[in-house]
């Protein structure tokens, strides 16, 4: 088996190397390359781990024809175009959790170095000014600290700073009661925060809702002195309106370790005397940097070696210990999804995916996401489970999962209903003993086939003599039958024939299959 190949493009913790190669991938580190310089290598990569640095552009990814995965080492993920990857197939996963206390710690520190301006004293005592009269600072001790986004981070910062005898209040519209309660945090509307507001701390991603929230408008709600804070992203605040508050005094004091544009080479921040500055330093500590290495490569070897997918932002999870349990159903609702693709005539509007019995207790998602890339594979060859649903979206389909309770004819069972312009159609299928995928039913008429190769669909009149004259068209043709299966509602009526054969069927032999007596409907099928 060939091992798949991994590029680390961002300084990582050499962990993250070791992890790879210990779990069977081919590891490349080169950091540092433009983005040209990536294109051109990306195709021959299976994984791409990267931190901030590297950005991952619909450009990059349309020359990336291996990838299935995108690590990030960290948290955001606004340098990864995730609707490219999503389209393309490509699973992106972050490490939502492990440079958290790290990045709060840093926050803390910049809340510090504003309260007792310690980069600027420090500047000018090395100098040789000893400037002892010049830096009167404030206590934090009974200040009100505003967060803004009170998710992992912000509510690491809250706790932090509720031992230090601040009073913590919070605007987060995601932030329930109860775990404002739970966080010991005051929820206020974001008027409210701005008003009361001692020192203000972002914490929320960057989105069209966040963007300049920190906007001049709001920077002239705040209260007069408020020292301000952003390790969040860069975008959160109007650099242009801080420069002004800063000049004004209305603001303090502002620390920021992310910027609108980075690297930031200039700023109209820079040289403010009530301003500090870190380069995006919020992760960078041996503890995060480690703990984001290990956790990213385990996810990504997860994925490429056995399947398992975890912290993705773009598919459910899947565990380690699921994957092995679902990948026969994958390769069922893959030929499904497939089969009733290839059958049904006219577009189809909705299709249903339901899951009985065993099946029922397994992740629906990743079983749907199946169906749907077997269904699309006659339009796209790049289709796969991840980037099916989106696929499926943008046409317009409307998908659902069924998971039922009841107990069936077969211990594990799905099916997949399409609906056409025609009406509804519907197939189905099981698992024979752990693993061994099989069809049971198709448009109503019981029948068990394995669904492989090149196959050949037929329905035809019920009546003496039709099997030998199949055959002999067949055998005439120089194509060897592998496997015949039959089925009918009832005798006499319309009866299904399903046979494997050697060799694709040539559409002439179609049209001489279709003009047989009896024949109703003849397709060529490919699994
Ligand atoms: N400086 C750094 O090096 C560094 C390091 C780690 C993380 N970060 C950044 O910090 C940010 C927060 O990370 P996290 O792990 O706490 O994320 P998180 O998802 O746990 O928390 C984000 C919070 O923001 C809230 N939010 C979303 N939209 C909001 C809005 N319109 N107004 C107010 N709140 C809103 C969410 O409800 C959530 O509670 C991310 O942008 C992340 O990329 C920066
Ligand atoms: O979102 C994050 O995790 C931080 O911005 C850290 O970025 P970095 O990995 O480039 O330090």
């Amino acid at each position: 088996m060939t091992r798949p190949k991994v590029l680390i493009s961002d300084k990582m913790d050499p962990n993250a190397a070791r992890i790879f190669e210990e779990r069977g991938c081919e590891v490349d580190v080169i950091t540092g390359e433009t983005p040209e310089q990536l294109k051109a290598r990306i195709a021959d990569y299976d994984g791409l781990a990267i931190r901030s640095s590297t950005k991952v552009t619909a450009d990059i990814l349309a020359g990336a024809d291996n990838l299935k995965v995108i690590g990030r080492a960290g948290i955001g993920v606004d340098n990864v175009d995730i609707p490219a990857a999503s389209s393309k197939g490509v699973v992106v996963m972050n490490t939502p959790f492990g440079n958290s206390i790290t990045t709060a710690e840093h926050a803390i520190a910049m809340i510090f170095a504003l309260a007792r301006q310690i980069p600027q004293a420090n500047e000018r005592t090395q100098k040789g000014e000893w400037p002892k009269n010049d830096f009167m600072g404030i206590e934090v001790t009974g200040k009100t600290l505003g967060l803004i986004g009170a998710g992992n981070i912000g509510s690491i910062v809250a706790a932090r700073a509720q031992g230090l005898r601040m009073k913590v209040i919070a605007y987060d519209p995601f932030l329930t009661p109860e775990r404002a309660i739970e966080i010991g945090v005051e929820k206020v509307d974001l008027d409210t925060l701005l008003a009361r507001a001692d020192f203000i701390t972002l914490h929320t991603p960057l989105t069209e809702e966040t963007r300049n929230i920190l906007s001049a408008e709001n920077i002239a709600k705040t209260k007069k002195g408020v020292r301000i804070v952003n390790c969040a992203r860069g975008g959160l605040i109007d650099e242009a309106a801080l420069a002004e508050a800063l000049d004004s005094g209305h603001v303090a004091g502002a620390a920021l370790d992310v910027f609108q544009t980075e690297p930031a080479k200039e700023s109209p921040l820079f040289g403010k005397p009530n301003f500090i500055c870190t380069p995006h330093l919020g992760a960078s500590t041996t503890e995060a940097q480690v703990n984001v290495a290990l956790q990213v490569a385990e996810q990504m070897a997860d994925y490429l070696v056995s399947g398992g997918v975890s912290n993705a932002l773009n598919m459910p999870s899947l565990s380690a210990e699921e994957a092995p349990k679902l990948r026969p159903y994958m390769k069922l609702a893959e030929n499904l999804g497939s089969l009733v693709g290839q059958l049904a005539h006219g577009n189809l509007t909705r299709i249903s995916v339901e899951r009985e019995g065993a099946a029922a207790e397994l992740s629906g998602k990743p079983i749907t996401g199946a169906v749907l890339a077997g269904l699309m594979r006659q339009y796209s060859d790049t289709v796969n489970m991840v980037n099916a649903p989106y696929l499926a979206k943008e046409r317009g389909l409307d998908v659902r999962e069924i998971r039922h309770d009841r107990e069936g004819a077969y211990n594990t069972l799905l099916r997949v209903t399409v609906g056409t312009e025609s009406g509804e159609r519907s197939v189905a299928g099981t698992l024979f003993g752990t693993d061994a995928p099989r069809l049971v039913e198709i448009f109503g008429v019981r029948i068990e086939a394995e669904l492989e190769g090149h196959m050949l669909y037929i329905v035809n009149e019920d009546a003496p003599g039709f099997i030998g004259r199949i055959g002999s068209l067949l055998g005439e043709a120089g194509i060897n039958i592998g496997t015949f299966h039959l089925g009918r509602r009832q005798a006499g009526g319309e009866a299904t024939l399903l046979l494997s054969v050697d060799a694709p069927i040539p559409p002439e032999l179609v049209r001489q299959a279709c003009a047989l007596q009896g024949v109703k409907t003849v397709m060529p099928l490919e699994f």
